[in-house]
C-alpha cells in the first residue's frame, strides 16, 4: 500500500513553511526528505501523519494504516521492554512482541524498565514499536538519532524487510542509510508567502 501528496501546502506557528509539495510512495518503496535544519521536514510528516491540518493542496493516504514515529518516543518509563510493545501491541490490536524484540537487538534487555535505559537503547525500543503496529505506512522523522553504527544497520534492515512485505516508508533524515530509495529535497518547496493559517498549536 503507497500513499500520495499533491500540492501540499503546510505550516507551523502561525506560518506558512513549504508550499506545493507532490509526490507518491508507492507500495514497496521509500522516500527520503531532504533539506536544511528548519525547511520543514517535521511539519510535512506531522500533516501527511494528521497531526496537524494542511494549508491547502491534498493527502491521499489510508490513515489507519499509518505509524508515525517523532522525536518523541512514546515510550512509557514504568514499564520493561516488552511490556512497552505489550502495550503498543494492544493498542493497535496486534500480536506477537518477539519479532520486534528481535530485530531491535532488544532481547537482554526486555525486562529493564524503559526508564533504565540508555538513549539509544530508548530509541531502539521506540523504532521497535513500529514492528507491533502492523501497519504499512511510516512515517519516521530522524529515526536514527542517538543510534550507533550498529543499531542504523538494524533499523536499516527493518526498513527493507518492511519494504520487501509491500509497506511504505516516508522519512527525514540527514544519514545515509544505504537504502535503494528515492530523495526529495525540500529546499525548493520553501514557502514564500506568509500566510497565517489560524491554527495554533498551543491549544492541542
Ligand atoms: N512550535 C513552533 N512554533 C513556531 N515555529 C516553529 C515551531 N516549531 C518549528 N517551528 C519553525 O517551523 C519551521 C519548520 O520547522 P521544522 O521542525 O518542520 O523543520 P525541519 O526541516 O524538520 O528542521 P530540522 O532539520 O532542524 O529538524 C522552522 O523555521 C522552525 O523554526
Amino acid at each position: 500500500m503507497g500513499f500520495s501528496v499533491s500540492n501540499l501546502s503546510c505550516a507551523r506557528g502561525g506560518l506558512a513553511v513549504l508550499a506545493d509539495v507532490s509526490f507518491d510512495v508507492a507500495a514497496g518503496t521509500a522516500l527520503i526528505l531532504r533539506g536544511p535544519n528548519g525547511i520543514g521536514k517535521t511539519t510535512l510528516l506531522r500533516t501527511i501523519a494528521g497531526l496537524q491540518p494542511a494549508l491547502g493542496g491534498s493527502i491521499d493516504i489510508p490513515a489507519d494504516q499509518v505509524a508515525y514515529a517523532g522525536h518523541a518516543d512514546g515510550i512509557k518509563s514504568a514499564l520493561t521492554v516488552a511490556e512497552n510493545l505489550q502495550f503498543w501491541a494492544g493498542v493497535f490490536g496486534t500480536t506477537g512482541v518477539a519479532p520486534a524484540i528481535k530485530a531491535f537487538n532488544l532481547t537482554a534487555l526486555k525486562d529493564r524498565t524503559a526508564a533504565s535505559l540508555s538513549a539509544g537503547q530508548k530509541r531502539r525500543l521506540g523504532l521497535a514499536r513500529l514492528l507491533v503496529t502492523g501497519r504499512t505506512l511510516w512515517i519516521l522523522d530522524e529515526p536514527t538519532v542517538s543510534l550507533d553504527a550498529d543499531s542504523t544497520a538494524l533499523f536499516a534492515q527493518a526498513i527493507r524487510e518492511h519494504l520487501k512485505g509491500g509497506g511504505s516508508a516516508l522519512l527525514a533524515t540527514h544519514i545515509d542509510l544505504g537504502l535503494e530509495a528515492d530523495t526529495l529535497d525540500l529546499t525548493p518547496f520553501k514557502a514564500t508567502k506568509a500566510v497565517e493559517d489560524g491554527f495554533h498549536e498551543a491549544f492541542l
